[in-house]
């Protein structure tokens, strides 16, 4: 049975797609056992992966071709067959390393789902060419890349540093934080700091943190508007980098904790990226439900016809003590470990990420986990073998999603770190397959209403049909993405083939684990969009005949268990 034949092939040699493989750094313990002939060939089917006209989907195009799936995707499911494809998604900073056409489209190649940008750099023009980008490589060459809008937040920070893409503070030096606005070029050794009350809050002896303690500094005195701080741990200053101060050993949290968690500023950041269109907007240093709620509303009723979702970053004391509930009202969550390992202590970060991991797979939103997963690629081309261990243990927990910051917006190797990502979670994801480790969570019922219970049941009850039968895909043909969501709720051992009408659901549920989404039109009758479901995927030589499917309709609310004709 073709079927069969499929199971007993060989899996890819290593846990990467062989076609990407001749940009994986060498990571000893994944490399590939062949080296030489293999990454010939697999070079030459990177070249057929960048998309060659016959992935590119023709506007008005043929039946074959009307329906859409990532280019990469595609090369990846018909090179290794659907079972190995990567569960866990990929979101890429960009920078200025990595904001031209060519580079975009090279983390494209290399798997990036979403593009984030970080409004704390940059103007409106030069995101908006960012975002365009992105878009035009979308309808060009066939990817479904979203776009994640990321907010500044009113936390304190320090300025642009005049320009300079950073500055080296050593041992003993003595630099002057104020909060004047100074005509560039800045004093030698002088740091804008954007909140006004800075200087009174302060205080004599208290220890000044950038970045979480990347470089720390002793308040020695308070001239007016200027603070001269002694630097105590030398390391590197990027520009707006966060500022936090500490009193006897507690973060201390004077007037800027009522600061807004969405600024005046963060208000027109986000008119634009309603105007241009991006997927998904993460709101810096969340406090509580509300403000997620207000933006909710906020974006509901300026844009009736698209949807963007909000995710909240899980990155300060509050939101910890809030997590259910921010969650609960938010799209998804990011564990942005690098500001949460500046409010608590550092020690805690790991049992932090694993209970909002938790909480948000139970709570069925995508999570991403982020922050220094491969901070030493920013400088190397190799990772550490502890960083390594981090993104395993990322995968491990079955994040949706793993970001990369620095490493792609302004390292030297941004394409290396994209790759080792996604050879680490590929590697990891073998892993389980061949131990058989099916994911048991338990998984409370998220339904509000009884026709919401059913879906989820069908989709609890399909994941474990899944795995009991060893089948090759699950398919689900929804409108809103919701009863795809709740299947990669479940991670069950296959990949989930999400068919949706919609271009900007397709691109959503691109951050979620396992889903591969393919934006098709359907109608209500299940056994013609089967019919020609089957039709398209083979003639795209994605799927063969005799593939065991399980297939599921949120319309329908219907579960049926096939092999592919
Ligand atoms: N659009 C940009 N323009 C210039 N530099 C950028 C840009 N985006 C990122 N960077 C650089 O990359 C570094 C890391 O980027 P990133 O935006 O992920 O910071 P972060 O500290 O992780 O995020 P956040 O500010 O949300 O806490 C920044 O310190 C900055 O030097
Ligand atoms: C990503 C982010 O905002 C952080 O780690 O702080
Ligand atoms: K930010
Ligand atoms: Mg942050």
């Amino acid at each position: 049975m073709a079927q069969s034949l499929r199971f007993l092939s060989p899996p890819p040699t290593v846990g990467i797609p062989s076609k990407l493989s001749h940009s994986v750094p060498p990571i000893p313990s994944l490399r590939r056992p062949f080296p030489c002939p293999r990454l010939r060939h697999a070079f030459s089917i990177c070249a057929a992966a960048s998309p060659s006209p016959d992935l590119v989907v023709p506007l008005g195009g043929t039946a074959a071709s009307s329906i859409d799936v990532d280019a990469v995707t595609e090369a990846e499911l018909k090179e290794n067959g659907f079972r190995s494809t990567r569960r866990t998604k990929l979101v890429c900073t960009i920078g200025p390393a990595t904001c031209s056409p060519q580079q975009i489209e090279a983390l494209a190649v290399g798997g990036m789902n979403v593009a984030r940008i970080n409004m704390c750099h940059g103007t409106h023009e030069w995101h908006r060419e960012v975002i365009r980008q992105v878009r035009r490589l979308n309808e060009e060459k066939g990817f479904a890349v979203a776009v994640m809008m990321d907010t500044e937040g009113s936390e304190i920070h320090m300025g642009d540093l005049g320009g300079a893409a950073s500055a080296k503070a050593e041992d003993g030096e003595i630099w002057t934080f104020s909060v004047r606005a100074f005509n560039s070029p800045l004093p030698e050794r002088t740091i804008i700091v954007n909140y006004d009350g800075f200087a009174e809050d302060i205080r004599v002896g208290d220890l000044l943190l950038v970045d979480g303690g990347m470089v720390r500094f002793e308040v020695t005195e308070k001239i007016g508007p200027d603070v001269k701080c002694r630097c105590i741990d030398p390391g590197l200053l990027l520009p707006r980098a966060n500022l936090t101060f500490w009193r006897n050993g507690r973060l201390v949290r004077e007037r800027n904790a009522m600061l807004p968690t969405i600024s005046s500023k963060d208000w027109l950041d986000i008119d634009f990226g309603i105007s241009e269109g991006v997927d998904f907007i993460a709101v810096s240093f969340v406090k509580s439900a509300e403000v997620i709620n207000h933006l909710k509303s906020y974006i509901a009723a300026r844009c009736r016809d698209k949807e963007i979702a909000v995710l909240a970053k899980i990155e300060s004391v509050d939101s910890l003590k809030n997590l259910e509930a921010i969650i609960l009202a938010s799209d998804g969550a990011m564990v942005a470990r690098g500001d949460m390992g500046a409010q608590i202590p550092l020690e805690e970060v790991p049992s932090a990420q694993q209970k909002i991991v938790r909480t948000c797979r139970q709570l069925n939103k995508p999570v991403i986990v982020a922050s220094q997963l491969l901070e030493s690629m920013i400088e190397y081309p190799t990772p550490t073998r502890a960083e390594v261990a981090d993104v395993s243990e990322a995968v491990r927990q079955r994040a949706d999603a793993l970001m990369l910051s620095g490493e792609s917006a302004m390292g030297q190797y941004p394409d290396k770190a994209l790759a080792v990502l996604r050879s680490v979670s590929l590697r990891i994801e073998r892993w389980w397959r061949e131990e058989k480790r099916h994911e048991a969570m338990e998984l409370p019922v998220v339904a509000n209403s009884f026709s919401d219970k059913i879906i989820e049941e069908i989709c609890n009850s399909a994941a474990k049909m899944a795995n009991n039968l060893g089948v090759d895909a699950v398919f689900v043909f929804t409108s809103t993405g919701h009863m795809a969501s709740l299947l990669s709720r479940c991670r069950p051992d296959c990949p989930i083939f999400a068919f949706t009408s919609s271009t900007s659901v397709r691109r959503r549920l691109n951050l979620q684990w396992g889903l591969i989404p393919f934006r098709l039109s359907f109608s209500g009758d299940m056994e013609s969009n089967l019919n020609r479901t089957f039709a398209l995927l083979k003639a795209r030589g994605m799927i063969q005949s005799g593939d065991l499917v399980i297939a599921l309709s949120d319309q329908l609310q219907s579960i049926q268990v096939m092999n592919v004709p």
